[in-house]
């Protein structure tokens, strides 16, 4: 049990990694490894403050923002700004606790944070987005830094609102570093990034087609049903269909757009321009000639994993449990043998346990069987590239679209293979060496190479 039981979302996100540590070998095989989970389970620190704006109609707003600095054993604290109503400590502590071990499977030299605000931007002006973004960092700005805390975006933050944070930040502090990742590619950006977590998470998935399939299969011809239509999803549709597979669905938080024939990369395109002016899907599909050429079904106030029909891909890119226990065994039923989160926790416990008990299930390889990679590994691309960009901060320089897509492909790649290794290694289950569990493996990962950073510093003892 998670020491504070009144944050589910904490509470389930902890539960995950608790329950694959406990179900391996690693506490018989290295006892002390115990001692890690009750401190590492606190943030380092947490700071909550007011944010207040005067909005278009000349009344002030007041909202509450937050930064949970989590663990800096492995680097600076790293993780998103999430602004949105649903944002509170217990959303947020999910998200910067997963961070914690997700930047540790990117190899690079990353702690782990997350932050936010209770805010709803929809239907707001640029000019008030901008009045919230500097009231927020006015804050923000006494506490991050480019070697303490470097935030980036997540749901609600974008490239305006990273944009206005970094402009904020330089006012206040009169500092230009790279305190902020996400950013324009004439001002510090690095090329890639914003394709980054979709595009990483299509070459995760492509790594556990390969695996599974002997190098058989790959994207061209499957059937692939993603969820939401933010930054995650645009860019995981377009790296799918560049690969020659069919994108059957997208989503956002009012419903799901269903198409047999594949949704166009001029289609995605189309979402991409529109969802920074807050249009729904909806209002898209009727407002953009992309979509009256090539039709789409919208179903109102649904999600799209039991509308979706026969589907051998399911990439849930939009928030966190997104996917319900009911959905998981639809997905099963309809034929999935690949599920990779884009999301931060995108499928509830319940839905995690189906894909995986259909895994235990199988005994050996070459049956068919659920392959799932919890978001911790699988949506990691986008923190990799955004430590690409501090590195490339840090030399003054810019590496080419070329140089960076190699590297992110090479890091999801390993990570993949990282994984499945670890997996295997700390085993208690019967078919681990033909079908190893990926959520252990991704748990066991970053759990080790966190736990030894905060040994060796003395965190731990
Ligand atoms: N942006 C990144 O680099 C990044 C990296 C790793 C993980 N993630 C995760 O990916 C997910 C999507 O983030 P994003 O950056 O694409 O954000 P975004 O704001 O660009 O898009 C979010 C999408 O989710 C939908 N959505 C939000 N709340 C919803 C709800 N309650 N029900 C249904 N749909 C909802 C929105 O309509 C939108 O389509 C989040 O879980 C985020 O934490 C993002």
């Amino acid at each position: 049990m998670s020491p504070i039981p009144h944050e589910p979302e904490f509470q389930q996100a902890y539960e995950e990694v608790v329950t694959s540590l406990q179900d391996s070998t690693l506490f018989d095989k290295q006892p002390k490894y115990k001692k890690v989970l009750p401190i590492v389970s606190v943030p380092e620190r947490i700071i909550q403050f007011r944010v207040t704006w005067e909005n278009d109609k000349g009344d002030q707003e007041v909202a509450t923002g937050y930064r949970v600095q989590y663990n800096s054993a492995k680097g600076p604290y790293k993780g998103g700004l999430r602004f949105h109503p649903t944002v509170n400590l217990s959303i947020l502590k999910f998200l910067g606790f997963e961070q914690i071990f997700k930047n540790a499977l990117t190899g690079q030299a990353l702690g782990g944070g997350k932050g936010g605000l209770c805010v709803d931007l929809k239907g707001r002006s640029n000019n008030e987005i901008r009045r919230i973004c500097y009231s927020f960092m006015r804050e923000l700005s006494r506490h991050i830094g480019q070697d303490t805390d470097v935030p980036a975006g997540d749901i609600g933050v974008g490239g305006r609102e990273v944009g206005f944070l970094f402009g904020a930040y330089k006012l206040f502090k009169n500092s230009w570093e790279g305190v902020l990742t996400g950013k324009g590619m004439n001002w510090g950006g690095s090329l890639i990034r914003p394709e980054a977590t979709g595009y990483g998470l299509v070459y995760y998935t492509q790594a556990m087609i390969d695996y599974a399939t002997k190098g058989k299969e790959s994207f061209a011809g499957k059937r692939v049903a993603i969820s939401g239509s933010g930054n995650v999803a645009q860019y995981a549709a377009l790296k799918v269909i560049e690969l020659g597979g069919t994108v059957v669905s997208l989503s956002d938080s009012k419903g799901a757009i269903i198409t047999e024939s594949g949704i166009t990369a001029e289609q995605v395109e189309a979402i991409i321009g529109a969802k920074v002016e807050f249009k729904t899907l909806q209002q898209i599909i009727g407002e953009f000639s992309a979509f009256s050429s090539n039709q789409v079904k919208y179903v109102a106030g649904a999600r799209p994993w039991t509308l979706v029909g026969k589907v051998d891909v399911a990439l849930p890119c939009a928030t966190q449990n997104e996917v319900s226990g009911d959905e998981a065994k639809a997905l099963v039923a309809a034929g999935v043998k690949f599920v990779a989160e884009g999301s931060n926790m995108g499928c509830t416990a319940e839905a995690a346990h189906i894909f995986e008990g259909d895994r235990v299930s199988a005994k050996s390889a070459s049956e068919p069987a659920v392959w799932y990679a919890p978001g911790k590994a699988s949506n990691m691309g986008g923190v990799a590239v955004s430590g690409l960009e501090m590195a490339q901060n840090s030399q003054r320089m810019t590496w080419s679209r070329e140089q960076v897509d190699q590297e992110l492909k090479k890091i999801m790649v390993n990570c993949f293979n990282d994984c499945l290794e670890t997996a295997r290694e700390y085993s208690n289950e019967s078919n681990a060496e033909a079908l190893p569990s990926l959520i252990k493996g991704a748990n066991l990962v970053g759990f080790i190479r966190v736990a030894d950073a905060m040994f060796d510093q003395g965190d731990v003892f």
